[in-house]
């Protein structure tokens, strides 16, 4: 039997999933990691963590399995993005401790960006938009902070990657430095019509393009991880972002599909083929995935608390003790009344991009509860998404198909995904396999080791399990839209 291993190295954890000849989940081995908060509003991790991880959880799962590197065709790495390491090429140590995605530290930089008037050429080129949330000003700031670093990147004695590039680094044994395109479509480096690193950007930034790797598609020859790793070597051949490699898992290959994770955040990616489309409406532009040179773009909206949500109502407020009683307290809401929350609980990301405002309860009566709390609790990430379906279909002119696909941890619960479709109005489906994004890492790679199906063969495998549709009147489902979009405009207002 060949098997293809998948490294999800995600932001609380890192997992390593297995998969068979039949891209069917063989073992998986999941490890968390501490966060590090060392000021307001910054996020980091320990590299190592990170690297410990991600060997630990590889070789949990070969010897749990009794399988040996030879048995292995390839690895596909999916990872949390715009993440940002600066690594000592020599040493192969990391100068500071990674940026993670949600750090602020940047939010100043941004704005003195912004003030000078780079906001427009940072869309045209990059499709994001000037804020902490990507790698570029993350990279800036550690060549400002850590002494001598600009000037040792110049020389190329320090190199900077997301944590795939970084981890390839790691399993090649300082082989290879690269990326790939969605990676480099989350940097604020990287030009995503060109396919270039971006003189321009750089320069705004002052990063040296000497420490950024070099970026190929998805599907590639990555290099090949050292004999010591893994008792043999073993290619890595496919790589993808987290989302971009959810939205292949779940096949989204067509213009007008649209796939939509749910886990701590919520991002909901549209094809959009082989066009870029800047959007008006605050969505981010992006690569959705790459193959023999040839692009496919999406948009991008992006929320960050979904499942967050349900975790404040069992830590925050005790009123569940665990996810999935979130559903069945909710059920018990009384039906009359109209509780809604707005999780700005970090700001508001797309299509607000409010990162100082926050969260707001609205239509509390003495009768509300924890059930009514629940409830609201759940709608807000129906309703949060209907503010990106909304956005995503205003700016895409093509034929929009109508489902939307979803997965992530907090897709299995049947009442968020019936409150999803009775919101959008449109039906929701959930396919049978749960580890989409692990999937699509590694369809990249076994579909590069030829031991998996071509694009299409892939598509057809995909299952449904259960497809939710709406049960709500338009006129209901209108009105309770318009309160969300009030108590959103309250709680900017504040
Ligand atoms: N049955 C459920 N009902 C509601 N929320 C759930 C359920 N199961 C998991 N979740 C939520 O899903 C999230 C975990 O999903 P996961 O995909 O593992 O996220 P991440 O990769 O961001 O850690 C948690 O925030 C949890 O609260
Ligand atoms: O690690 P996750 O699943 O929370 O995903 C993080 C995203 O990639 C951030 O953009």
């Amino acid at each position: 039997m060949t098997y293809i291993l998948a490294i999800d190295q995600g932001t609380t954890s890192t997992r390593a999933i297995l998969f068979d000849g039949d891209m069917q989940v063989a073992a998986v081995a999941q490890e968390e990691f501490p966060q590090h908060y060392p000021n307001a509003g910054w996020v980091e991790h320990d590299p190592e963590d990170l690297w410990s991880t991600t060997l630990s959880t590889c070789r949990k799962v070969l010897s749990d399995k009794g399988i040996s590197a030879s048995d292995i065709a390839g690895i596909g790495i999916t990872n949390q993005r715009e993440t940002t390491v600066v690594w000592d090429k020599s040493t192969g140590r990391a100068i500071h401790n990674a940026i993670v995605w949600q750090d602020r530290r940047t939010a100043e930089i941004c704005e003195v960006l912004r003030d000078e008037g780079h906001e427009d050429v940072v869309r045209d080129t990059t499709g994001l938009l000037l804020d902490p949330y990507f790698s570029g000003t993350k990279v800036k700031w550690i060549l400002d902070t850590v002494e001598g670093a600009r000037s040792r990147a110049k020389a190329g004695e320090l190199l900077f990657g997301t944590i795939d590039s970084f981890l390839i680094w790691r399993l090649t044994g300082g082989q290879a430095h690269v990326t790939d395109a969605t990676n480099a479509a989350r940097t604020l480096m990287y030009d995503i019509k060109s396919g270039a690193w971006s003189n321009e950007i750089c320069a705004m930034l002052d990063v040296p393009q000497a420490m950024l790797p070099e970026v190929l598609d998805c599907a590639a020859d990555f290099g090949t991880t050292v004999e010591d790793h893994f008792g043999g070597a073993i290619p890595i051949l496919g790589v993808a972002g987290d989302q971009q490699a959810a939205t292949v898992g779940q096949t989204c290959f067509q213009p007008g599909m649209m796939k939509s994770t749910y886990g701590t955040g919520c991002f909901a990616l549209l094809n959009t083929g082989d066009t870029p489309v800047l959007s008006k409406n605050r969505m981010l532009t992006t690569i959705a995935y790459q193959l023999d040179g040839k692009p496919t773009y999406a948009l991008e909206g992006s929320i960050f608390i979904a499942g967050a949500a349900v975790q404040w109502l069992r830590d925050g407020l005790g009123i569940i003790g665990k996810a999935s009683e979130s559903g069945v307290l909710a059920d018990r809401a009384d039906p009359t009344q109209d509780v809604i929350l707005v999780p700005a609980f970090t700001g508001l990301g797309a299509p607000y991009w409010e990162p100082d405002c926050r969260g707001g309860m609205f239509g509390l009566t003495r009768n509300s509860g924890p059930a009514e709390f629940a409830r609201a609790a759940l709608q807000s990430v129906a309703y949060q998404t209907r503010d990106l379906w909304e956005a995503m279909r205003a700016d895409w002119e093509g034929d929009a198909n109508v489902t939307l696909r979803v997965d992530g941890g907090m897709s299995a619960s049947d009442w968020a995904m019936q409150s999803l479709s009775d919101t959008l109005g449109a039906a929701v489906d959930r396919p049978v396999m749960q580890e989409t994004t692990a999937l699509g890492a590694a369809w990249l790679a076994g579909m590069k080791a030829g031991v998996y199906p071509d694009q299409n063969g892939f598509a057809a495998t995909w299952a449904l399990d259960r497809e939710f549709t709406p049960m709500l009147d338009a006129g209901r489902r209108e009105e309770a839209y318009a309160r969300w979009k009030r108590a959103v405009q309250a709680v900017i207002g504040v």
